[in-house]
C-alpha cells in the first residue's frame, strides 16, 4: 500500500491513494497502535462479518480497542465507522476504560464501486455521541463537504445505518415480487417501476429487479437487524419477509434458467453447458462476497450444469482458477459462450451491452440468453436471432423481420 498499490477494484481509489502518498497526507504503518499514536481522531473501519451461525462477528472491533487502548492520546476521539449493533459505542466506552477518550459513531453509507464519489458527495453525514463536544469535533472534519450534517445520540446513529440498509433490502425484495407478478399477469416491470419512481414519495432508485440482492452489507445487516429486533422482543416480520423473498428470488432465477436453457428431462440441467456473464454481486466491483451470481451458479453446478464464466473484474491470472467452486473462469465472453446451451447474465457490467451479438450467436450452441438484470437490449439480440428472457417482462423470442425463428426451448 505504501507503494500505492490498490488491490481491490474501486473507481478513483488508486488516484486518491497516490495523491495522498505524494502529498505526504497519507502514510501506512504496521500495527494499529502505531497508527493512532499521535491522532486527534481515530477511525475504526474494521470488518464486522457474519459468523457461521448468523451472528455478527465483532472480534475485529474489540481487538482494535484492546490493541490501541494504551496508545491513544489523551483527549482524542475514537470513531466507529464500521456497521455495528446499537449499544456498541456504550460498550466500547466501557471496554476502552479511558475516561479521557470520547467514543463516537459515524456510520458510512458509501456503496462499493462508487465509494470515493459517495464518500465525497454523501446524502447526509451522521455523527452520534453522548458528548456533544466529541460529535462536533468529528462533524468538523466533514465541514468541506456539501452535505446535511446530523448530530445524534450514539444509539440513534448506530440504528440509522441498519435502518437504511434494511429499508433498501425491503424495497428491492418488493420490486422483485412485483417483477414476479408482472411475469404472471403479462405486465412489464420496466414500465411499472418507471411510473413508480416518478412518485417522489417512492423515488426512482433501487427499483431494478435482479437475481436478488447481495454483497458484503445488505445480507449481513438485514440478519443482524433481525437478531437485534428479536433481542428487543420485536418480531420484524416485514424484514424477515424481505430476506425470505430474496432466497425465493435466487430459486426462481435458478428455475427460470433450468426452464429456458435445460432439457426436457427430469434432470434438466444435467450435463448442460452454460455460459455466464458476470459473477460479482454488482458491476463496478471485484467483490464476490454474498454474490447472488455465485450462489445461483453453485446451485446450477449442483444440478449438473457445467458453467464457464466471464467477468471483467476476474481474470484467470489474478485469481485461483476456480474462485467459485464448479465454475471455470475464462478471459473472454465469447469463450464463455462457446458451445453453451444458453447464456446467463448475472452482473450488469456496462460493456456487456456492447458485445458482438452476431458473433455470440455463432458460438452458442443454442441462441438463448437469460438476462437476470434486464440489462441488454432485446432488440439487438432479436436482430442477432438470440432469444431473450428477462425478469418481470415478456421474453423476446420472435424473429426479426425476414429472419428465421430462433426456436428457443
Ligand atoms: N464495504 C462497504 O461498501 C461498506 C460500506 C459501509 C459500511 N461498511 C462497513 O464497514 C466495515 C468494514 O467493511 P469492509 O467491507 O471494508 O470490510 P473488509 O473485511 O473488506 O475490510 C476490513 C479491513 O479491516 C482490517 N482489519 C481487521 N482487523 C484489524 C485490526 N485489528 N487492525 C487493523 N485492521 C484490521 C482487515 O485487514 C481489512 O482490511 C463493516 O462494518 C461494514 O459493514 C462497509
Ligand atoms: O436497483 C437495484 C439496486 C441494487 N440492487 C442489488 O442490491 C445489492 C446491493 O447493492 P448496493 O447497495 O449498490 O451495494 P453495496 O455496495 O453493498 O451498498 C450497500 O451497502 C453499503 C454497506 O453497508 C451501504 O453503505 C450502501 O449505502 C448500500 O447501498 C446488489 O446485489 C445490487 O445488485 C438491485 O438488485 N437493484
Amino acid at each position: 500500500m505504501s507503494r500505492g498499490e490498490v488491490t481491490i477494484r474501486e473507481e478513483s481509489l488508486p488516484e486518491l491513494v497516490r495523491a495522498g502518498l505524494d502529498s505526504g497526507l497519507l502514510t501506512f504503518v504496521l500495527g494499529a497502535g502505531e497508527a493512532v499514536r499521535e491522532a486527534d481522531t481515530v477511525f475504526s473501519c474494521v470488518g464486522t462479518p457474519m459468523s457461521q451461525d448468523g451472528d455478527l462477528d465483532m472480534t475485529a472491533v474489540d481487538a482494535v480497542i484492546d490493541e490501541i487502548r494504551d496508545r491513544l492520546r489523551p483527549g482524542c476521539v475514537l470513531v466507529t465507522k464500521s456497521t455495528v449493533p446499537v449499544g456498541t459505542a456504550a460498550r466500547l466506552t466501557r471496554r476502552l476504560g479511558r475516561p479521557d477518550v470520547q467514543v463516537a459513531s459515524n456510520p458510512e453509507f458509501l456503496r462499493e464501486g462508487t465509494s470515493v464519489h459517495d464518500f465525497l458527495h454523501p446524502d447526509r453525514v451522521v455523527v452520534g455521541a453522548e458528548s456533544r463536544e466529541a460529535a462536533e469535533h468529528v462533524a468538523a472534519l466533514y465541514a468541506k463537504l456539501d452535505a446535511p450534517m446530523m448530530i445524534t445520540d450514539a444509539a440513534s446513529a448506530e440504528l440509522i445505518k441498519y435502518a437504511a440498509n434494511c429499508f433498501l433490502a425491503v424495497k428491492l425484495s418488493y420490486v422483485n415480487v412485483i417483477a414476479e407478478l408482472c411475469e404472471r399477469v403479462g405486465a412489464d416491470i420496466g414500465q411499472v417501476t418507471t411510473a413508480l419512481g416518478k412518485d417522489h414519495r417512492i423515488g426512482g432508485a433501487f427499483l431494478r429487479p435482479g437475481p436478488g440482492w447481495g454483497g458484503s452489507c445488505l445480507p449481513k445487516d438485514t440478519r443482524a437487524m433481525l437478531r437485534a429486533a428479536e433481542s428487543a422482543d420485536i418480531d420484524f416480520r416485514m424484514l424477515r419477509a424481505a430476506i425470505d423473498v430474496n432466497v425465493h428470488q435466487r430459486e426462481r432465477i435458478t428455475d427460470k434458467i433450468a426452464r429456458v436453457c435445460g432439457t426436457d428431462s427430469a434432470a434438466p440441467l444435467d450435463g448442460v453447458r452454460l455460459g455466464v456473464l458476470g459473477l460479482t454481486f454488482k458491476a463496478g466491483t471485484d467483490d464476490l462476497r454474498d454474490s447472488p451470481a455465485t450462489a445461483i451458479a453453485q446451485e446450477l453446478s449442483r444440478l449438473g450444469a457445467e458453467l464457464v464464466a466471464y467477468d471483467p473484474a476476474l481474470s484467470t491470472g489474478s485469481h485461483p482458477p476456480e474462485p467459485v467452486p464448479g465454475v471455470t473462469i475464462v478471459d473472454d465472453p465469447y469463450q464463455a459462450a462457446k458451445g453453451a446451451a444458453g447464456l446467463v447474465l448475472f452482473t450488469e457490467w456496462p460493456e456487456f451491452r456492447d458485445l458482438d451479438w452476431g458473433r455470440m450467436a455463432a458460438v452458442l450452441d443454442r441462441a438463448v440468453i437469460v438476462d437476470t438484470r434486464n440489462h441488454l437490449d432485446p432488440e439487438a439480440l432479436r436482430t442477432a436471432r438470440i432469444a431473450w428472457h428477462g425478469v418481470g417482462v415478456r421474453p423476446v423470442v420472435h424473429p426479426a423481420p425476414g429472419l428465421p425463428s430462433p426456436e428457443p426451448r
